[in-house]
């Protein structure tokens, strides 16, 4: 077998582990022959690697793979759609590039008779899109639910288990190179809204654009959002759910909840993702490993390297088929929602108030209210003196 000849975008975190894994595989019949970067830093290995010239690895036609683990999506954009206009085959883990692009990144792939891979895109280490893509190909999939970012969980993990600050966590979430190069992907929950995105497409065949969907992070938690969790016994977790509400219909959407002991991802903590599927004549499956970090992370692209050695491609199958459900924000939560000034009950239209608290650290309000109507207000919902989490939603009866 002919080794695969790879051009590699990118040597930070992921670029330098996807080197190291490499190096280490046995199997892998691959070799990087050139790496492009942004900058003419010193790097750990030799330097005639390096290049700051996309073309020198598009345009040669030595090269039979590109990888792209960059942190740039504009930049990735541009590259992953040359190469596979150029019929180059492409891996990719750059979630906030594909979840704007897929749709046309799909075409392209069948236009040019090319394959794009991107397991390593979502959940770090898991492998849950090829399994969405290749073993869930069937229509009694209800839910795929979980904890998708690895930098909010770590931070929520420290600070409710370690008694650490938000501030300090998120340093170590960026020191040990599981943040996005703007934290703020991570802890406004626009990184696990992506996953959810490219996971979608996967799951049920339908794509839809992330603007589209309602996404609230963790940046204003409180201490008395995380005592009031404390006092029921619950933990607060970044959750990302794309759930069928009815036969025709699927809802999506990110959101800290509040997470009973009973629940698989209760115990999912530091930089660990774990994801729920669950199906109507299985109830449900778990998956759970590191979601992000060099290693991790490099392990997933090195597993759709050694796929490509097969000539493995997503068939995007789910989205030839004729009965695909329709996407809507018509779905009621029960949310809990934390306010200082901001005059949240004049702002928010609640279906109906269940409990309602005023007291000196804050005061909150629980109750159900749309999607929609979330979705409608989220700009105002995003003051720095208001937190928001919601109540496990759907399928409750089934997890008792
Ligand atoms: N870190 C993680 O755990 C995970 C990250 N990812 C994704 O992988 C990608 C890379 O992440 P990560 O390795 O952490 O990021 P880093 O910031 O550590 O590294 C980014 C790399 O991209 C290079 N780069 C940036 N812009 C360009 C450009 N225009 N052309 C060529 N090279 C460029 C940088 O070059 P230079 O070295 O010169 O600065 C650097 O080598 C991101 O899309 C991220 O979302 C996915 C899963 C997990
Ligand atoms: N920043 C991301 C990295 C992996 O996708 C995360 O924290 O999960």
């Amino acid at each position: 077998m002919n080794k695969i000849k790879i051009g590699l975008f990118g040597f930070g975190v992921v670029g330098q582990g996807i080197f190291q894994v490499l190096s280490k595989s046995r199997n892998a019949h691959a070799e990087i022959v050139k790496i492009c970067v942004r900058s003419n830093k010193p790097r750990s290995i030799d330097a005639s690697y390096f290049t700051t010239d996309p073309e020198v690895i598009l345009s040669n036609p030595e090269i039979d793979l590109i990888v792209e683990v960059i942190d740039d999506a504009a930049a990735s954009y541009k590259i992953v759609k040359a190469a596979l206009q150029k019929g180059i085959p492409v891996v990719s883990g750059n979630k906030a590039m594909l979840a704007r692009h897929l749709p046309e990144l799909i075409d392209l792939q069948k236009k040019h008779n090319v394959a794009l891979l991107y397991d390593a895109s979502s959940c770090g280490s898991i492998p849950v899109i090829r399994n969405l893509e290749e073993y869930y190909d069937n229509d009694l999939l209800l839910e795929v639910k979980g904890i998708l970012n690895g930098s909010s969980n770590y931070i929520l993990s420290r600070v409710f288990d370690h008694q650490e600050s938000y501030d300090a966590a998120l340093a170590q979430a960026q020191a040990l190179g599981f943040a996005e190069s703007d934290p703020s992907f991570d802890i406004e929950g626009y990184d696990s809204l992506f996953k959810l995105v490219i996971i979608t497409v996967h799951a049920l065949g339908v794509y839809v654009h992330p603007d589209r969907i309602f996404t609230y992070g963790i940046s204003t938690i409180h201490d008395s959002d995380i005592r009031y969790a404390r006092e029921k016994g619950v933990k607060i977790k970044l959750v990302a759910q794309v759930v069928k509400v009815s036969d025709r219909k699927f809802t999506m959407f990110v959101m800290p909840e509040f997470v009973t002991p009973g629940k698989y991802i209760y115990s999912v903590d530091d930089e660990y993702n774990g994801v729920v599927i669950r199906g109507e004549c299985y109830d449900r499956q778990f998956m759970f490993g590191k979601g992000a970090g060099s290693l991790p992370t490099a392990s997933s692209i090195l597993s759709d390297i050694m796929a490509r050695q097969h000539d493995y491609r997503y068939e995007y199958k789910k989205q030839h088929y004729l009965d695909r459900p329709e996407y809507t924000t018509d779905v009621e939560l029960k949310v809990y929602v934390r306010y200082t000034e901001t005059d949240v009950l004049k702002i928010l239209h609640f279906d109906r108030i269940t409990e309602q608290y005023r007291g000196e650290d804050g005061n909150y309000v629980i109750g159900y209210i749309r999607l929609s109507e979330l979705l409608a207000k989220r700009e105002v919902l995003r003051g720095k003196d208001v937190f928001m989490a919601d109540f496990q939603s759907f399928f409750q009866e089934l997890d008792r």
